[in-house]
């Protein structure tokens, strides 16, 4: 006999890029800070570097859906992200660390990671677990019943990456979650964001193309709310090894690519 077979078991159940963008343009504010950007993004990690204002925040907030786009296409996870019926699903999937995130100064570690675990709509039963698993990773078991206004700006960034992380996202947004933390977090954390991009789609917003050499897959460089460059940290260290200004190959690579940029635009 011949089962009828249903749209959604056909649908595949891994996307070939967990983030498609077409033409995206987003403002913030008044202002165009994305302005007709092409991005392709499969699981990974991916660096993504621009001077400031570049729009790199204003890129997270749209693929994290807490911006709408203003015009162009954006995909994620092959579904139509500007479709207000696929955003809650689409949510449950995702995980996004804000360039500042708002938290409630009483509430302990464990009962923050708690509630955003909520807030995703997981299983109930799946949360002490899942919450103690994601503590344990960023390194705060020691502090896990801390209230989060008696911990340092890098522990409290350290509880950022938890609670984007306690669902287990397909896409991973990351703005800046370096800021803060020492040398010795901050090599255990790059250990974590290879780890996380070994089945996740990551993308990391830092001003540390060191963190990016040591830690991704891929890199992403905007300017002007455009993509200009995008290859692996291996072609970043090759360009600056033929010149440019910056520390270490890779920091001349990337101010060469941002000089190419702007004596074009
Ligand atoms: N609320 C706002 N109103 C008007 N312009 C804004 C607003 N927020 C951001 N901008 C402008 O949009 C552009 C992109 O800002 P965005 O914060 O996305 O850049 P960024 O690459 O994340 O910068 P940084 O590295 O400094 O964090 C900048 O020119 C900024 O001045």
């Amino acid at each position: 006999m011949v089962r009828m077979v249903s749209a959604t078991e056909l649908r595949p159940s891994t996307n070939a890029w967990p983030i498609e963008a077409d033409r995206l343009s987003v403002k913030a504010g008044k202002h165009l800070a994305v302005d007709g950007l092409d991005l392709k993004l499969g699981v990974g990690v991916h660096g993504l570097l621009g001077p400031n204002g570049a729009g790199k925040t204003t890129l997270m907030r749209a693929l994290s859906t807490v911006e709408r786009p203003s015009g162009g296409r954006l995909r994620l996870l092959g579904e139509d992200a500007t479709d207000g019926r696929a955003l809650r699903a689409l949510r449950a999937r995702l995980g996004y660390l804000p360039q500042h995130f708002g938290f409630y100064p009483r509430f302990t570690v464990r009962e923050y990671v708690e509630y955003v675990a909520w807030l995703r709509e997981m299983p109930k039963a799946d949360i002490p677990e899942a919450v103690q698993r994601v503590i344990d990773r960023v390194g705060l078991a020691d502090r896990a019943d801390s209230r989060l206004r008696t911990l340092s700006g890098g522990m409290l960034r350290r509880v950022g990456v938890a609670q984007a992380i306690v669902n287990s996202p397909d896409v991973l947004l990351l703005d800046e979650p370096t800021v803060g933390l020492d040398p010795e977090q901050r090599v255990e954390f790059r250990t974590l964001l290879r780890d996380l991009g070994t089945d996740s789609c990551v993308l990391v917003s830092t001003h540390l193309v060191e963190d990016v050499v040591a830690a991704c897959s891929d890199v992403v460089m905007v300017n002007l709310g455009k993509l200009v460059w995008q290859g692996v940290p291996a072609e970043l260290i090759a360009l600056g090894e033929q010149g440019g200004v910056g520390d270490s190959p890779a920091e001349r690579g990337y101010s060469t690519i941002l000089a190419s940029h702007r004596s074009a635009a």
